[in-house]
Parts: structure tokens; sequence; C-alpha cells
């Protein structure tokens, strides 16, 4: 079998979004004076689609939620140029050869990002092939269901958040993460805004949940050394993202420092980025997402990086190329899911683009052993709601 054609497309949202509130997530922006859109930041309001044909006329599928039009490009002009004619199934040696071209930009960052694209479609056009699902052509289910944890509450008002988090519980959800609002510039009033909200969540959702703390890289050190000692009150289960992804020794300080567990990942890239994380024991919880990380070809061999750190991998964002690794992966006890909602920060935009995810029940999803390859097809009931560039 050989690649006939790569096709990227970015797909712009332009339906109805929901506008972000002030202080709705701490961010990396939120150091500067400019305030003005920190939010611009972290918005997904767009998504690339990697469709890779081949002879045999099978088609594969994948994606890449970063800087869109950027990564159609480096696709478009350098990736594509080095699979068309090559076999899918040497999905190794088109790592390996994609990586090694585009060392001296692409290594990191969307250059990466690009690659996870390609990568997640070789692997969907693989499974398809040989009519299995991906996690078979992984090692196979290692859990009957995947347990997962609701994701959003973003920061509002405390009744609002209270009543999204009872809203989880009633799904059947024992696990949810929340975002703080607040940060460094916001002072000792900010810092109690920041306890309330997750004092808020506990009374709701009881001792007996789980419950996460997001960051989102809107803490400093300093901050993050101060605040940690008083969420150790509030048992969570990790603390995410507290400083920015360059600051490895930061992670590594803050990891030693309490009971709380420190997760990351989300902003790091292919085995070596986290092999630095491993060796410094940086992170309690890695949380690659696969089509940033370096595809499923580069998140297997975390994988085993993790199990053999003892370090769990909860992968983030649902989505069916994470979810595929983390039912084959032991070292990944569950995964992240975003509800279902109206477009707003864009985590949700998944849903508009793809059909093919398997709805939670009970706080589970599972995947289907009949459907070949990832599971996922473009979803043309919304195409009216996209801006789409060829
Ligand atoms: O972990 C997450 O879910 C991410 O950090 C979110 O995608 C981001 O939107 C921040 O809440
Ligand atoms: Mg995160």
């Amino acid at each position: 079998m050989k690649i006939t054609q790569v096709k990227a497309r970015v797909f712009e949202w332009k339906g109805h979004t929901v506008p972000a509130q002030a202080h709705f997530c701490s961010n990396a922006m939120d150091e500067l004076w400019d305030k003005s859109d920190s939010m611009g930041t972290f918005r997904f309001h767009g998504w690339t689609t990697v469709e890779i044909e081949t002879d045999t006329g099978l088609v594969g599928l994948g994606n890449v939620a970063l800087a869109p039009p950027i990564a159609k490009a480096i696709i478009d002009q350098y990736l594509a140029p080095l699979v068309i004619g090559q076999d899918p199934f040497d999905y190794e040696y088109l790592w390996q050869r994609m990586y090694r071209a585009t060392h001296a930009w692409g290594r990191k960052g969307i250059g990466m990002a690009a690659i996870s694209g390609v990568d997640i479609a070789i692997w969907d056009i693989m499974g398809k092939a040989v009519n299995k699902p991906v996690f078979k052509l992984l090692g196979g289910r290692t859990k009957e269901k995947i347990p997962c944890y609701a994701s959003k509450l973003y920061r509002t008002d405390l009744k609002s958040m209270q009543d999204e988090a009872q809203s989880y519980l009633d799904q059947g959800f024992t696990a949810m993460k929340m975002r703080f609002g607040y940060g460094p510039k916001d002072g000792p009033s900010g810092m109690r805004e920041n306890l309330n909200s997750v004092a808020a969540v506990r009374e709701v959702i009881g001792d007996d949940v789980d419950l996460m703390l997001e960051c989102y890289m809107g803490w400093n050190l300093e901050y993050a050394k101060r605040m940690l000692p008083k969420l150790e009150r509030f048992e969570p289960r990790w603390l995410e993202e507290p400083v920015l992804a360059d600051d490895i020794d930061g992670y590594a300080e803050l990891n030693q420092l309490t009971s709380i567990p420190i997760s990351g990942g989300e902003h790091e890239f292919t085995h070596y980025g986290f092999r630095q994380l491993l060796e410094k024991r940086a992170i309690s919880v890695i949380q690659y997402d696969t089509n940033r990380v370096g595809g499923i070809t580069a998140a297997r061999k975390i994988n085993a990086l993790a199990e053999s750190f003892s370090v769990p991998v909860i992968p983030h964002a649902g989505q069916m190329h994470n979810y595929h690794l983390t039912m084959s992966t032991l070292a990944s006890p569950m995964s992240e899911f975003f509800p279902v909602h109206d477009v707003e920060i864009g985590n949700e935009l998944f849903y508009y683009l793809f059909k093919g995810d398997p709805e939670p029940v009970n706080g589970f999803i599972d995947l289907d052993d009949d459907v070949p390859g990832l599971g996922l097809s473009l979803n043309h009931d919304h195409f009216d709601q996209f801006h789409i560039i060829e």
C-alpha cells in the first residue's frame, strides 16, 4: 500500500460562540500589563484536519488543534512530500523522516503538532487496513471501560460553579476538573477568590470525588509556592500546569513541596521532552496530547517511559487519538472528557467537526471492538458553521 495524497484543511469556526468572562481561567498572558484579551492565547476556534489517501482507496483521518493555518502550511509544504509514495505501515520510518527533515525548526511546538496530525492519520489507515480498531494495534484492552473526568468548571460565580459540579455528579462522574480565575497580579484577594472557589466546589462534591485543579500556566513559582500549602486541605488529585511549560526546574521544585501531585506535559513534545520531566521528577501526572506530542508513534514511547517511572499518563483532552492509547496502556488510569457544549474556549469544537466520539455513561467511555481505525469521520452536519480553507 502506498500513500498517494495528503490533504490538510483548516476549519475556522464562524458559528455562535459563548463570550469568555474576565477571570474565566488563569493563563500565561496574565503576568503582562496588557490584559485586554488574555483569553486569546488559548481559544481553539479552529482546527486542521489531515486526510491521507492511499492507492487502495483507504483514507486515514488525523487532526491538529494548534495554529491551524500554520499546521496546514507545514503539512502541505514539508510533510506531504516526505510521506507520499511511502507505505503507511512504515510508521516509525515515516515519523523519523518527518522529525529529522524538520528538526531545525519542527521538533517542538507547531512543527511537532503538524507531524502529529500526519502520524494520527497514518495509524487510522493501518487500523482500517487490518480491519481493527487502533487500540488493538497498540496492545488491546487493558481495562473494560475508560473512567473519565468531566473537565470544564471555568471560573464564574460560585453558585453557577456549584450547579455545574452537581450536574457532573448527576451524570455519574466521580472526578472533575475546575479552573482557577486568579493569579499573581490579583494579590491576596485573588488568592482568597481561588481558595473560595475550590471550597465551594468541594462543598458540593464531598470528599469522595476526585477534584483536579487547573492553572493553565497562569501562576508563577512564588505564587504557586504560597498557594500549594493552602490547597492541601482540599486534597486535590493534582494541580495542573502551575508555571510555564519551559520551567522544568520550577515543576520539580513544586512537585517535592507538598503532598499535592503536580501535573503537566500538555505543552511538552516527544519522548525526549518527557524524559527530562521524568528524570527530574518534575511531574506526577503526564498530560500529553497525542495531536501535539508527536502523534501515536511518539505517545506510545512516552507511555513506555511513564510505565518505567511509575507515573500515570492521563492525556489532555478526551478525543479518539488519546482514547485509543489510554485503552491500551495500563499506565493510563483515566481520560479527560470535555462536556459537549456550545463553543466557548474551543475545547468543544471537536464534537462539531468530527463524528464517532463515544459518549460517557456513568463517567465511563468505551471503544467499539468492531470499528476499524480510530473510529472518527468528518461531521458534515456543521460544515456550514465553519470557514473552510482547502
Ligand atoms: O487541561 C485542559 O483541559 C486544558 O488546559 C484546557 O484545554 C484549556 O482550555 C485550559 O482550561
Ligand atoms: Mg490543562
